[in-house]
């Protein structure tokens, strides 16, 4: 296993799947640290989603994250307003070991009201370990890096499509 550490983050609707989560975690030897929340209390998920992408966004090399909430999906559009962070709201482990293969996403975003315990955990694991195959996907990952350097209030990043696989 090449990540060091393992921050999530969960809201309301994802403290339930995050307990079952990180007691999977823990089992298989990860180092994870939990920012909350801690309870099913009623919270804002935007928080949990800036804190485990800036700290993943810190540090790529060693540290990767999961967000829950009830969908995913809030918690996949904060954290992809992160430079550096590729978040991915994955609803099957066929997603879940794409998204490592082809995107090789930092973040992945789980729906602890879509999915139910035995998907996540399967989910999870292929995203976990399926590495990243490089090659032409490098052109992909390069082209969102580059689109998440340009300000779109200044300029319009509208690259002509090019003639290539
Ligand atoms: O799924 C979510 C956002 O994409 C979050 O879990 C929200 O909390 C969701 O909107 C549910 O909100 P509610 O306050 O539990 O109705």
């Amino acid at each position: 296993m090449n990540v060091k550490k393992i921050i999530i983050g969960n809201d309301h609707g994802g403290y339930d799947l995050k307990k079952v989560i990180v007691k999977h975690l823990e089992q298989q030897g990860y180092s994870v640290e939990d920012v909350g929340s801690h309870s099913d209390a009623i919270v804002r998920y935007p928080y949990y989603a800036a804190s485990v992408a800036h700290a993943v966004a810190q540090n790529p090399e060693d540290n990767k994250g999961i967000l829950i909430c009830s969908t995913g999906i809030g918690m996949c559009i904060i954290a992809n307003k992160f430079r550096g962070i590729r978040a991915a709201l994955c609803n099957t482990s066929y997603q879940g070991k794409m998204t490592s293969a082809h995107n090789n996403s930092n973040i992945l975003c789980l729906g602890g009201r879509c999915i139910g315990a035995f998907e996540a955990i399967d989910i999870l694991d292929a995203w976990l370990n399926t590495p990243y195959e490089g090659g032409r996907h490098d052109i992909s990952l390069g082209l969102i890096g580059e689109a998440e350097n340009t300000n779109f209030s200044d300029e319009q990043w509208n690259p002509d499509i090019p003639d290539i696989p």
